[in-house]
């Protein structure tokens, strides 16, 4: 449905209803798609390099270059709705705004000091990702994406980074297998979409063992450290199942196809020291003095002026964003039609009906 006049009059009075300063960036946003709406295409001349506030509103308007007024009036309305929602999570200690908490099923969101750290929190699990946990990591990056995050940091809590896709995800599923590939090909296409958009500094800080998509997701990172504990496992053939996270591309691309095939193809499991020597990992760190020097380090950077950071990612991943879209697209679709097969039906019973440990 199209925002209408009203909506439009009803968001600018919830601007400045608005608990927290959204951050100059927003702010920006705003200001453009309220004149856009309200004036159309930017024809002011273009103030001087020294007018900053000034040049940066016009900058902002004249991005918007012939965006329709009506598409400005609705995107304007859906801004300011995500940002009520968010600030309204973010006074009930849901959001992320700086010093408070996001606590759902399987992940822990938490904000301090311009850094978002979402932790996979299902230690008995090996923190294996539930199809709600997939919802509400989704939800942590949007907030984390206009909020006034600097940095975004993921983590694990216990032993392990993450043992990968819960394999009960499918078994436990209502409807059959036909609906459960459906939705588990609609989910990770969104939550793989997430990652690749994502516009600002993205940190894993890999604790412990990661397998299958939380490895795979490594590749679209800006950062990886690692504990000299931490191991990287794929075993998607074990599993019947074919790479993810545009792995398919990103792997390859940072370790040569023969490094690449033998993680995706083989489900090699490599240590911390030879993922770094693979490009994988950015830096790995005795388990002794891991988070003490990680942290240390990612609070300083998350001091750097953020607006230049995010540019900058945006110039590194421009090139390749339609091209990571459509990876995403392929793999999602050959991934739906792998979780039909026999091979991946047998792989995943033989693990969910495997005899309890004594
Ligand atoms: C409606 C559909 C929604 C779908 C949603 C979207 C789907 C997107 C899918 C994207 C594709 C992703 C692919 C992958 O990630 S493939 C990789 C999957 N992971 C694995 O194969 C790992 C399986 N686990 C193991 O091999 C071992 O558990 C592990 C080596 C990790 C640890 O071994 P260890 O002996 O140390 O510990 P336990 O095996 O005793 O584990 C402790 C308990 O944790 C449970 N566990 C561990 N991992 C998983 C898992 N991935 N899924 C479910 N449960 C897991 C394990 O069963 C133990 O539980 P209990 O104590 O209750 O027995």
């Amino acid at each position: 449905m199209r925002a209408t006049q009203q909506d439009f009059e009803n968001a600018m009075n919830q601007v400045k209803l608005l608990k927290k300063d959204p951050g100059n960036e927003v702010k920006l946003r705003l200001y453009a798609l309220y004149k856009q709406a309200t004036e159309g295409p930017c024809t002011m001349p273009k103030p001087g390099v020294f007018d900053f506030v000034n040049k940066a509103k016009w900058d902002a308007w004249n991005a918007l270059g012939s965006l329709p007024k009506e598409t400005a009036r609705q995107n304007y309305v859906d801004l300011v709705s995500s940002l009520s929602s968010s600030s309204e999570a973010s006074s009930q200690g849901k959001g992320g705004a700086d010093g408070k908490a996001q606590e759902s099923k399987g992940i822990l969101v938490t904000s301090e000091g311009g850094i978002t750290k979402i932790t996979f929190n299902r230690p008995s699990k090996k923190n294996a990702i539930t199809f709600q946990m997939y919802q509400d990591i989704i939800l942590a990056l949007k907030n984390a994406s206009t909020d006034d995050t600097v940095i975004t940091v993921f983590t694990g809590a216990g032993d392990y980074y993450s043992s990968g896709n819960d394999l009960t995800n499918f078994t436990s599923a209502s409807g059959g297998m036909e609906e459960a590939a459906n939705k588990g090909a609609i989910v990770l296409r969104e939550f793989v979409n997430t990652f690749i958009d994502f516009p600002k500094p993205l940190v894993a800080v890999v604790n412990g063992p990661a397998v299958g998509i939380s490895v795979t997701l490594l590749g679209l990172f800006d950062a990886v450290y690692a504990s000299d504990r931490a191991t990287f496992h794929t075993p998607f053939s074990h599993l019947g199942q074919s790479p993810e996270a545009c792995s398919s591309y990103t792997f390859p691309k940072m370790m040569g196809s023969a490094k690449a095939a033998e993680m995706l193809l083989f489900g090699k499991k490599l240590t911390a020291r030879e993922a770094w020597a693979q490009g994988l990992v950015t830096e790995v760190f005795p388990e002794s003095t891991f988070e003490t020097e990680v942290w240390t380090r990612l609070k300083t950077y998350a001091k750097l002026p953020p607006n230049s950071m995010r540019i900058s990612k945006e110039l590194i991943r421009k090139n390749e964003k339609e091209k990571l879209h459509a990876v995403n697209e392929e793999e999602c679709t050959t991934l739906r039609a792998r979780w039909l097969s026999e091979e991946c039906i047998n792989a995943i019973m033989s693990f969910v009906t495997r005899k309890p440990k004594l």
